[in-house]
C-alpha cells in the first residue's frame, strides 16, 4: 500500500469488463500484511469466511459472524489501495429475507468501505440479489459447492454432475440476471464451468472449476502452503511457507536452549557499567 493512495482502486464494473479481455486474478487475504503483499498482483482480494477455519480454528464456516468479516474487512482495506475488495457474507446474515441481506450488506460496506460483498446461492438468491444491486451494493454471487450449505449437500463434494449440470446452469442464469457482477463456481466440472462461463455476460470465477473460467481464486494460505488441515486437490501449493516457519521456530527454540541466542549483536551495553 503506497502512502499516497495514487491510483483509483478497481470497481465491480471493472471486474466485470475484464471478460472476454483478461483473467481475473483473485485472492483471499484476512489480515493487513497479506493484503499488501498480494494486492500489486491482484485485481481482487476475497475477504472469504473461510476465514474462521484458516484463522480462527473452526471446524466449518457455520460460526463466522457479522462482527469478524467487519474487522477481518477493516484490516484489508487497510493494507490495499488497488485492488476491489469483496467481503463475504456470513452464515445466516442474508437468507432470511432481502431486507435482513441489505441491512447487514450496508453494515458490511459502511463499516469497512470494500466495494461488494459476496454471498452463496444461486436461484434461490435471485430476489435478495437484486434488492442488493437495486438498492447499491454490488453482489458477488458463489455457486456449486457452497460451503454454508455443507450440512444439506453431505459434504464438500463436487456440484453439477449429470442431471445436476441444467440445475447449476439455471443456478447461473439467474445470478447474472439478478445483477450480480460475477459469480464464483466452486468445484463444478471443468466442462460444464466451461458452457456456464460461455453462456453468461458476467466473468466466472473457478475454485476447482478448470482453466475455462473467466478467473480464479485460491486460499492464499492454501497457496502458500500455511493451511494444512486438508488440501483439496484443487490446490497449487506455489510454496511452503508452513514448512519454512516450523523450521525456523525450531531453529530459534534450539537456540534459546542452547544459550546461542541472543547474540551480542542482539543486545543492549552500558559501556559506564560492565
Ligand atoms: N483453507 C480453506 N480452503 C478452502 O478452499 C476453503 C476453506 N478453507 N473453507 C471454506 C471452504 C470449504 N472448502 C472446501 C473444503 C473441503 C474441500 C475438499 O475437497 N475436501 C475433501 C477432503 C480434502 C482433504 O481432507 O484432503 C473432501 O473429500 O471432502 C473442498 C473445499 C473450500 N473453502
Ligand atoms: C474460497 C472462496 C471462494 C470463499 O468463499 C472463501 O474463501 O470463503
Ligand atoms: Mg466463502
Amino acid at each position: 500500500m503506497s502512502a499516497t493512495a495514487s491510483l483509483k482502486r478497481l470497481m465491480p464494473s471493472d471486474i466485470r469488463a475484464l471478460k472476454g479481455t483478461a483473467p481475473v486474478v483473485v485472492l483471499t487475504a484476512y489480515t493487513t500484511p497479506v493484503a499488501k503483499l498480494a494486492d500489486p498482483a491482484c485485481d481482487v482480494l476475497l475477504v472469504g469466511d473461510s476465514l474462521g477455519m484458516v484463522l480462527h480454528g473452526l471446524p466449518s464456516t457455520l460460526g463466522v459472524t457479522m462482527e469478524m468479516m467487519i474487522l477481518h474487512g477493516q484490516a484489508v482495506m487497510r493494507g490495499s489501495d488497488r485492488a476491489l475488495v469483496v467481503i463475504d457474507m456470513p452464515f445466516a446474515s442474508y437468507e432470511e429475507s432481502p431486507a435482513q441481506a441489505f441491512r447487514n450488506a450496508a453494515r458490511i460496506m459502511a463499516e469497512t468501505g470494500a466495494g461488494a460483498v459476496k454471498l452463496e446461492g444461486g436461484v434461490h438468491m435471485r430476489e435478495t440479489i437484486a434488492f442488493l444491486v437495486a438498492r447499491g451494493i454490488p453482489v458477488m454471487a458463489h455457486i456449486g459447492l457452497t460451503p454454508q450449505s455443507v450440512n444439506t449437500l453431505g459434504g464438500y463434494k463436487v456440484q453439477g454432475k449429470g442431471a445436476d449440470a441444467a440445475r447449476l446452469m439455471a443456478d447461473a442464469q439467474a445470478v447474472a440476471e439478478a445483477g450480480a457482477f460475477s459469480v464464483v463456481l466452486e468445484k463444478v466440472p471443468a466442462g460444464l464451468a466451461g458452457e456456464i462461463s460461455r453462456a453468461l455476460p458476467i466473468p466466472t470465477i473457478g475454485i476447482g472449476a478448470g482453466v475455462a473460467c473467466d478467473g480464479q481464486v485460491l486460499v492464499v494460505d492454501d497457496m502458500l502452503g500455511l493451511f494444512s488441515d486438508f488440501k483439496p486437490k484443487f490446490v497449487k501449493r506455489y510454496a511452503e511457507l508452513g514448512r519454512t516457519a516450523a523450521e525456523a521456530v525450531a531453529a530459534y527454540a534450539a537456540e534459546v536452549r542452547a544459550k546461542r541466542f541472543p547474540a551480542p549483536e542482539h543486545s543492549f551495553f552500558d559501556e559506564a557499567n560492565k
